[in-house]
C-alpha cells in the first residue's frame, strides 16, 4: 500500500495506520465526498489537530494521502501526469481546513500550477464535525480578470451540480480553445519577456524571439510581458506573474515557455521545479542552440553545437532531469553509490572531453586546408551579417552556387567557401557564414569559433544588411559591435544594403550615405555590378592581388577611392 505523505513525525502508529486506511476509500466523483466519509475525515483531522489532504482520481480513488503540519498543508505533485495541451491534471485535491473555512491562497495557486480538476477544502468545525465544502476550478477563459471560479459552498453530499460532469465539460472547453490552431512540429510556444525597459522595446524583442521560435519549428500561441525594475532573483518572473503565465499556457495549450531573458542555472532549476514535467521553460540561448542543433550540417558544426548545449545544460541539471539522454545518446542509468545527478554530470564531462579532442583534430585539418588555400594566394572575402539578411542568397548570386537560402533565421550554420570569378578573370574565395544576432550568447561565440576563425583569414568583410527591415540600423550596429569585440577589425568592411527591391528608396539613400554602403538586391543579378566594382577596388587596395603573385595591378587602382 502507498504511504502517507507529509510530516508524520509525532503521530502515533495507530494514527498513521488510520491515515493509511484512507487509501482504501473510494469517493463519489460526482459529489466529491459522501456525508459519512466527510464525518470520518473531519474527525480524524480534528483528532490529529492537523489538516489531511487527498488526491482523488476521476474515478474517485484515493491516489495520495497527505498529512499537513498544524501550520498548513502542501499538495503533492500528482503521481501520474497526463500529457497534452489544454488538459487538466485528472486529479482533484481535497483537504480539511481546521477552524476557518474557505480555500487558502495556496489552493488557488495550485489550481494553475498543478492543473487540478478541482481544488477543494472541507471545513472542520471546533466540535470536530464537518462544515461546508469550498471548491474552485480553472476557467478556460478568464472572467473579470479571474482565472478560476469558486463554487457556492455546499454541505457534504449536496453539491450544486454534478462535479464529474463539470470537470468533463471544463476539459472539453479547454480542448476546444486550443484545437483548431496550427501546431509547429516542435510544439506550441508561449513567449515571455521580463524587462525594465520600455514596452515597445520588449515587443520588438519578442518579434525577434517569435522569428527564432518559428525557426526552431515552434508555433507561437501567445506572449506575456512583465515590466519589473529588477528580475526576481529566484524565478526571474515574479511569483504572481508566474502563476498567470502558467494559466495562460494552459489555456492556450502551450508546451514550451520561451523566455527572452536568459535564465541563470538556479533560476532554470526553480522554474522547472515550479512547473512540473509537463511544461518546459527554455531561454533565448537554449532556443538558439536548439536551432543550431537542428541545422548543423557538417560534422564539425554538429560537434560544436553539442558541446555548447552540454556546457549550457550542465549547471542546470537537476537531480530529476532525464532530458539529457536525448541530447547525448546513452547517458543515464545509475551506478552503485552515485546519485543520478553525479552520474549525469560525470558522463557529460566525459562526453565534453571527447568532443574537445575531436574538434581539435578537425581544427588542425582545417588549418592545413587553409594553408593550402593561402599558398594558392587567393584573397578571401567573407560575407557576414545579421541572420536572414540575405547572405547566402548573395553568395549564390555572386557565384552561381546553390548554398541553402531560406527565409528562416540561421539557415546557414557552417562556413561555405566558393570561388568567385570577376568579369575580368579575377578570382577570389568567398565564404558565407552563420548569421549574427544581437546579444549573441557567450556560449555560442565559442561554439562558432569555426566560423569566426574563418573570418580572421578574410581580406575583406562583406557586411550584408537587410535594408527592408525596420530594425536595419540596430542590426548593422549589432553586427559591427560583435565584429569589433571579436577583434576581426583588421579586415576592411563593406556594407551591402540588400533587399533593395523591398525597401523604400529614401531609406536606401540615407543608409547608403550614412554607412558608405552599396545598394543591391541579391535576387536581381542586374543590381550586382556596382558591388563587384567596389569589391574589386577594395581588394586591390588590401593587396590581395599582390599576394596572389599575379600582376593584376592595373589602372583601376588609380580610380580607387581612398
Ligand atoms: N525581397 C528580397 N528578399 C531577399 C533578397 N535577398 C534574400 N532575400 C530573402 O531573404 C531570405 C533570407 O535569405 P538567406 O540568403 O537565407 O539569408 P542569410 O543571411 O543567409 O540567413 P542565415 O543563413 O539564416 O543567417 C530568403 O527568403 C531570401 O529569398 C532580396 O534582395 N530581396
Ligand atoms: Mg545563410
Amino acid at each position: 500500500m502507498a504511504k502517507v505523505l507529509g510530516p508524520t513525525t509525532g503521530l502515533k502508529s495507530s494514527q498513521i495506520k488510520r491515515l493509511n486506511n484512507l487509501y482504501r476509500r473510494r469517493l463519489p466523483p460526482e459529489a466529491l465526498i459522501l456525508p459519512e466519509q466527510a464525518l470520518d475525515l473531519a474527525r480524524l483531522s480534528a483528532e490529529l489537530a492537523r489538516p489531511v489532504g487527498l488526491v482523488l482520481s476521476r474515478r474517485g480513488e484515493v491516489e495520495q494521502v497527505v498529512v499537513g503540519s498544524p501550520q498548513g498543508i502542501a499538495s503533492p505533485q500528482p503521481s501520474r501526469l497526463r500529457r497534452g495541451p489544454g488538459r487538466l491534471a485528472g486529479f482533484t485535491w481535497l483537504h480539511t481546513s481546521l477552524g476557518q473555512g474557505g480555500l487558502f491562497p495556496g489552493d488557488l495557486t495550485d489550481l494553475s500550477l498543478k492543473r487540478w480538476d478541482l481544488s477543494a477544502t472541507l471545513e472542520v468545525r471546533e466540535d470536530g464535525l464537518p462544515g461546508l465544502i469550498h471548491a474552485a476550478h480553472l476557467l478556460p477563459q478568464p472572467e473579470a480578470e479571474r482565472d478560476y471560479r469558486l463554487l457556492e459552498p455546499f454541505p457534504p453530499g449536496q453539491p450544486p451540480e454534478d462535479l464529474a460532469r463539470l470537470v468533463r465539460s471544463l476539459e472539453e472547453e479547454l480542448a476546444r480553445s486550443v484545437s483548431g490552431r496550427e501546431v509547429g512540429e516542435a510544439g506550441a510556444a508561449l513567449l515571455i519577456s521580463v524587462s525594465s525597459g520600455p514596452a515597445a522595446e520588449a515587443e520588438e524583442r519578442l518579434d525577434e524571439l517569435a522569428e527564432l521560435a518559428r525557426s526552431a519549428g515552434l508555433s507561437v500561441v501567445g506572449r506575456v510581458t512583465q515590466r519589473r525594475r529588477k528580475p526576481d532573483p529566484r524565478t526571474l518572473i515574479g511569483p504572481g506573474k508566474l502563476n498567470q503565465v502558467l494559466i495562460t499556457a494552459l489555456r492556450l495549450g502551450a508546451d514550451v515557455l520561451v523566455l527572452d531573458q536568459n535564465l541563470n542555472p538556479s533560476q532554470a532549476r526553480s522554474l522547472a521545479a515550479a512547473t512540473g514535467a509537463e511544461l518546459k521553460f527554455i531561454d533565448r540561448t537554449q532556443l538558439i542552440l536548439d536551432i543550431f542543433a537542428q541545422r548543423a550540417a557538417t560534422r564539425e558544426g554538429k560537434l560544436q553545437v553539442e558541446m555548447a548545449q552540454l556546457k549550457y545544460l550542465m549547471p542546470r541539471l537537476s537531480a530529476r532531469d532525464d532530458g539529457l539522454s536525448r541530447l547525448t545518446g546513452g547517458i543515464g542509468g545509475r551506478g552503485p553509490g552515485e546519485t543520478r545527478l553525479e552520474i549525469d554530470r560525470r558522463r557529460v564531462r566525459q562526453r565534453l572531453n571527447r568532443l574537445e579532442k575531436d574538434l581539435d583534430q578537425i581544427a588542425r585539418q582545417r588549418g592545413r586546408r587553409r594553408e593550402a588555400r593561402a599558398r594558392g594566394g587567393l584573397p578571401v572575402l567573407s560575407i557576414v551579417g545579421y541572420t536572414n539578411a540575405g547572405k547566402s542568397t548573395l553568395l549564390n548570386a555572386l557565384t552561381g552556387s546553390e548554398v541553402k537560402a531560406e527565409n528562416r533565421l540561421f539557415a546557414t550554420l557552417d562556413p561555405t567557401t566558393r570561388r568567385l570569378r570577376f568579369p575580368r578573370e579575377r578570382e577570389v574565395i568567398i565564404t558565407d557564414t552563420v548569421g549574427f544576432i544581437r546579444d549573441l550568447p557567450e556560449e555560442l561565440k565559442r561554439a562558432f569559433g569555426a566560423t569566426l576563425e574563418e573570418l580572421e583569414q578574410a581580406d575583406l568583410l562583406l557586411h550584408v544588411a537587410d535594408a527592408s527591415n525596420p530594425q536595419v540600423e540596430e542590426q548593422i550596429q549589432a553586427v559591427d559591435a560583435i565584429l569589433d569585440q571579436m577583434e576581426f577589425t583588421n579586415a576592411p568592411r563593406l556594407l551591402v544594403l540588400n533587399k533593395a527591391d523591398a525597401a523604400p528608396a529614401e531609406a536606401l539613400e540615407r543608409l547608403a550615405n550614412r554607412y558608405d554602403g552599396v545598394v543591391v538586391s541579391a535576387l536581381r543579378p542586374k543590381t550586382l555590378p556596382p558591388l563587384l566594382e567596389r569589391i574589386e577596388r577594395m581588394v586591390d587596395i588590401a593587396g590581395g592581388w599582390e599576394a596572389a603573385g599575379r600582376d593584376y595591378l592595373s589602372a583601376d587602382q588609380e580610380t580607387a577611392e581612398p
